[in-house]
């Protein structure tokens, strides 16, 4: 087909379908023509990474907790925060949503914030091991249990939530269900790895807790379509030209060496 680049395809197809019954999100998200994936997809892409690709987790692993964290960067630089010391708190999952969450807290640390991990179900491969391990020797203090929202609006300045990913199912099963009932009680910001946590990975959750920023990794699931925070970022720039070929992922071009891209409107549609 013919060649349009991302803006010029924007604002083509907002100006023309943004005056009928559409929001200015969805007439953006079909302007953009990146794919929004469902569940079975996003895990058939995962395990292709890893099966025909030949990846190990640990590698993409790297490459996703570093997009998180900086995605949190550019969203909340070190100068803007209201608190002083930076304290960030990562809440880990037990699956790899979790790992991508401790390598987000080890990176945050290099850049600047002081991080402290909730881990509250720990897998036992040698992975998440040598991750926790990792924050550990980097004096990132883990927490060992989950502060009430009102002591977490005091102390942080914002939350990371990496409990689940594109694997998630069914009603959520505790601790998380008394962790994510504080989350949605707090005011600063959370930052989601992937998913918001606890929403179906489709449908969303419309009485879930509402992140301020989302970091869709590979592709963002269906679920995004439902996100309304000010931060919609895309990370994990590992996905091999022929894959996004084969899945028609229409992956924007990421700026130069960036591993993120923020997926908003940046031509005169308006969308902000
Ligand atoms: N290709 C990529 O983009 C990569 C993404 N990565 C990250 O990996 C997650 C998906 O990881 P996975 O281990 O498959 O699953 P989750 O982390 O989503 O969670 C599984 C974990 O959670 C438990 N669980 C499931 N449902 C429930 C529930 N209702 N209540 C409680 N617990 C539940 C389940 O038992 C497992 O223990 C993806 O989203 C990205 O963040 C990779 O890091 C790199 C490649
Ligand atoms: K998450």
């Amino acid at each position: 087909g013919s060649v349009l680049t991302h803006t010029g395809a924007c604002a083509r197809i907002a100006s023309n379908i943004y005056s009928k019954d559409l929001t200015h999100r969805q007439a953006c998200t079909m302007a953009n023509t990146i794919k929004y994936l469902g569940q079975e997809e996003a895990q058939h892409i995962d395990e292709e990474l890893f099966n025909e690709y030949s990846f190990s987790v640990d590698q993409l692993m790297e490459l996703a907790g570093l997009s998180c964290a900086t995605a949190v960067t550019k969203g909340y630089p070190l100068q803007s925060l209201l608190k002083s010391p930076p304290r960030v708190l990562v809440i880990c999952g037990p699956g790899n949503n979790g790992g991508d969450g401790l390598v987000c807290a080890r990176h945050l640390r290099l850049f600047g914030y002081e991080p402290s991990v909730l881990y509250p179900k720990r897998p036992s491969k040698q992975l998440f091991l040598n991750l926790t391990t990792q924050c550990e020797k980097m004096d990132i203090s883990f927490l060992t249990e989950m502060p009430e929202a009102d002591v977490i609006d005091e102390v942080y300045n914002l939350v990371v939530d990496a409990i689940f990913g594109f694997s998630f199912k069914g009603a959520v099963r505790e601790p998380f269900g008394d962790i994510l009932s504080q989350l949605k009680k707090i005011t600063v910001p959370i930052a989601s790895v992937d998913i918001p946590s606890g929403w179906d990975v489709e449908n969303g959750c419309p009485d879930g807790i509402q992140p301020d920023m989302l970091i869709s990794l590979t592709a963002p699931k269906k679920a995004a379509n439902h996100f309304k925070g000010r931060y919609h970022f895309l990370g994990g720039r590992f996905v091999p030209p022929a894959l996004e070929q084969k899945y028609q992922l229409n992956l924007p071009q990421y700026p130069g060496t960036d591993c993120v891209y923020q997926l908003k409107c940046h031509c005169l549609c308006g969308w902000a």
